[in-house]
């Protein structure tokens, strides 16, 4: 029987990110993932040092805990990880659909799954420069093509510096028939250190200043909702 390795399953929140942002959401966290992003803020999830604080569950097992924390209402359910997408999610969404959930995808697009149709939202969020890690162009567009039939394919880019504002418009020209939302980078990553609100702004406000003074119109730009909220806290 296919099982799962999950760092974590919390909500309900809100999703702070994106297409959805605002959105009430349970979040499903898988374990392991294909890149090391220098700035990630889920470490926990794709090290593998943490391997030993992953759950295996069944697909039922992930769907008992979704319910349960929704007190059996259907809601969205997010899957992010880690790469979710080195993993089988399609009986879990199998499951969930059946009793009226929704479901989308946060995955970085290096690895595609037939399971991307079944999604109602897949977000595609390739990694600038800044990341030290390099998108493969021909296994992102795979992802796209799996997706056909889903509800909403969406691209998200993390903006660090001018050199991934670069890159993030050349990505825009590559796939612009994705609605792009632009985040800025959160350099502060460790859930024990409070993030400082008036720096996040101030990244905020020169990447607003970046596109508006570029007349560039077509990206959405939002925070990270849950940092401005929560800071780097864990489960929310
Ligand atoms: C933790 S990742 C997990 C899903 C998938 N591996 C991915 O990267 O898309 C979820 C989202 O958080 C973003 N993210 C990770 N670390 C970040 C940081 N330090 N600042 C801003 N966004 C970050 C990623 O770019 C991605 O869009
Ligand atoms: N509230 C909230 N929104 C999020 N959007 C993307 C997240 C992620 O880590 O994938 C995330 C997260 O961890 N929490
Ligand atoms: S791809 Fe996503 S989960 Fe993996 S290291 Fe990068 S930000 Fe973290
Ligand atoms: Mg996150």
């Amino acid at each position: 029987m296919t099982t799962l390795r999950i760092a974590e399953i919390f909500g309900p929140t809100i999703q702070g990110e994106g297409a959805l942002i605002g959105e009430p959401t349970v979040f499903v966290r898988a374990g392991g993932c294909d890149y090391r992003c220098s700035w990630c803020d889920s470490m926990h999830a794709v090290d593998s040092a943490y391997r030993h604080d992953w759950a295996v569950m069944t697909p039922e097992d992930v769907m008992a805990e979704v319910r349960r924390l929704s007190g059996g209402k259907p809601l969205t359910v997010s899957i992010s990880g880690g790469n979710p997408a080195i993993q089988d999610f399609a009986p879990v969404i199998a499951i969930g659909k059946e009793e009226g959930y929704r479901f989308a995808c946060e995955t970085q697009g290096s690895v595609s799954q037939p399971w991307f149709a079944d999604l109602d939202t897949l977000v595609l969020s390739p990694k600038p420069p800044s990341s030290g890690e390099k998108t493969d162009w021909h296994k992102f567009t795979r992802c796209l093509h799996q997706a056909k039939g889903c509800g909403q394919a969406v691209m998200k880019i993390v903006v660090f510096d001018d050199t991934d504002y670069a890159w993030a418009k050349a990505a825009a020209e590559r796939h612009p028939e994705l609605p792009l939302y632009l985040q800025p980078g959160n350099p502060e990553v460790d859930p024990e250190l409070p993030v400082d609100l008036n720096q996040a702004t101030d990244r905020l406000l020169w990447l607003i200043e970046k596109v508006t003074g570029d007349g560039w119109f077509t990206p959405r730009v939002l925070p990270q909702l849950h940092v401005l909220v929560w800071g780097n806290k864990r489960g929310v």
